[in-house]
Parts: structure tokens; C-alpha cells; sequence
């Protein structure tokens, strides 16, 4: 097996430009993956992330009813409630695009009191994406969309988390997320890793040092860098300059 390859660095002048090649991004990929299987899944985060998805509404060529979006983590709360990945989402993109209302796989909030059958719900519904259409033995996204927060932490993988080991599960469930709400799903490493390409946004300065840690110092292991997709998958980040005002990481120019 080859080692994963080293994250690709996307660098942009001011958040619009970002946005508007992250949209660019995802729509060849969305292209190129329904060209090959006839469909196209994606996995969301929730945070800053779903701002940054404003640059597809609109956008030629994106074939809405060929999209499965799933949640690469989901807090624990009512589907309406503030705290919602999944909430946010429909706010900044769903509500503004005709996708069907089935091609979006939320949690079940009706099992919250039992965290366990939460996330296996949760599971099962990606086997039944993957496993069934791609007897895969773990799913392959084609795209995952991530965020990382000021400690490093990407989905609901925190630093020093006995999740960050986990081997087997393809979700699993948080009882103590060190950020509220503490109940929380998520993909696990296995998932993140299997995909084809999956995607950091980070934004504005507040992002800087941590992306020091993360991409400069990748020994130092925060959850956001050992994201490292099994080849073919590849990493990339989205920042606009003030995220990357600190980093000696090398840029790679957008082009497509
Ligand atoms: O709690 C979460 O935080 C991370 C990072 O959020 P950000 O606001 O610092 O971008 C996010 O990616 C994750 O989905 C979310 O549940």
C-alpha cells in the first residue's frame, strides 16, 4: 500500500474567492462521480463549514437529484435546533436549492435517548448507501467537507479522545464533546480516511495558529492532521489569506 500523500494546500486572496472555487471543486467532482456511478455522496460538517457552501446555489451543471448528503457529524439536538449541523445547513444551502428532501440523510433525534442505536441508525443508513451499492468495507465518499476547530479538532474527533482509536465502527457517538452540546455522532478515522477527497475550509484569522499546528507541525497530531486519506483519496485545504498568514506550509495554485 502507498503512503497517503501530503495535504494540498489551496490558498485564496479573500473569502469569495474561496467559496467560488470551492464550489468549482465540488461540481467536477460531483461531474466526474456520477460519469463513473451515476450518483454522487458527499459528507457535511456543521460550524463554519456550511457558509462557505453559499458559492453552489445557483451554480450550472450541479444535478441536485444525484446528490446523498450525509453528515460527517451531527450534534445531538432536535433537527431544528440551533446547536443542528444539519440546521445550518439547510439555512445556508438546502433551502436555497432544489434537492430532494430524501438525497439528505439526518439523524433520527426519536432514538437521542439511547446514543447507541442513534449512531447505528446512523450507520446503517451509510451501509445501505455503501455497503449494499459498493461492497465496500468501509464507505468511500466522494467528497467529505470538513472544518477543524482552535484545538485542532475536525468532526467530533477531539484531541486526546478515545475515538481517535477507534478502528472499527464507521459512526460512532460522544457523551462528552469538550465543545457543547457534549452529545454528539460522527465518522470515524476509518470513514474520513477511506475518502476520495476530503476537503478542509478554514477562514479568517482567528484559524491561523491552528493551522501552524495542524499542517507545519503534523508530528505534534491533532485530530485534524491525521486526516490522511488511504491513496488514492487525497486531502485538501480551502483558506482564504488571513487562515494562511502563518503557515510556511507550501501552496498549490487552483487551477482545474
Ligand atoms: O463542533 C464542530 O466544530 C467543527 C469546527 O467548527 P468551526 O466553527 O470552528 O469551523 C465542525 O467542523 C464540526 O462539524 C462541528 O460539529
Amino acid at each position: 500500500m502507498h503512503a497517503p500523500s501530503a495535504p494540498i494546500v489551496y490558498s485564496f486572496v479573500n473569502p469569495e474567492e474561496l467559496v467560488d472555487s470551492l464550489a468549482t471543486f465540488i461540481v467536477k467532482a460531483q461531474k466526474e462521480s456520477i460519469e463513473k456511478k451515476g450518483r454522487f455522496t458527499i459528507a457535511l460538517s456543521g460550524g463554519s463549514l456550511p457558509k462557505q457552501l453559499g458559492g453552489l446555489v445557483g451554480k450550472p451543471g450541479v444535478k441536485w437529484d444525484k446528490w446523498q448528503v450525509y453528515y460527517a457529524d451531527e450534534r445531538v439536538v432536535p433537527l431544528d435546533h440551533e446547536d443542528s449541523n444539519h440546521r445550518l445547513c439547510v439555512e445556508e444551502l438546502f433551502s436555497k436549492v432544489p434537492i430532494p428532501s430524501q438525497n439528505i440523510h439526518t439523524i433520527d433525534y426519536s432514538l437521542a435517548d439511547d446514543l447507541e442505536e442513534l449512531a447505528d441508525a446512523y450507520e446503517k443508513e451509510l451501509i445501505h448507501e455503501f455497503a449494499q451499492k459498493d461492497a465496500a468495507r468501509f464507505p468511500v465518499f466522494d467528497v467529505i467537507l470538513l472544518g477543524v476547530g482552535p484545538d485542532g479538532h475536525t468532526v467530533s474527533l477531539f484531541p486526546g479522545h478515545e475515538l481517535l482509536s477507534e478502528e472499527d465502527r464507521w459512526v460512532a457517538y460522544i457523551t462528552d464533546s469538550p465543545k457543547p452540546p457534549a452529545q454528539r455522532i460522527t465518522f470515524t478515522y476509518p470513514v474520513i480516511n477511506h475518502g476520495a477527497r476530503v476537503v478542509f475550509v478554514a477562514s479568517g484569522a482567528g484559524k491561523a495558529d491552528t493551522l501552524v499546528t495542524v499542517l507545519d507541525k503534523p508530528e505534534e497530531g491533532l485530530p485534524a492532521s491525521r486526516v490522511r486519506p488511504i491513496t488514492p483519496g487525497q486531502v485538501y485545504w480551502f483558506v482564504d489569506e488571513p487562515a494562511a498568514s502563518k503557515l510556511q506550509y507550501p501552496r498549490t495554485a487552483f487551477r482545474l
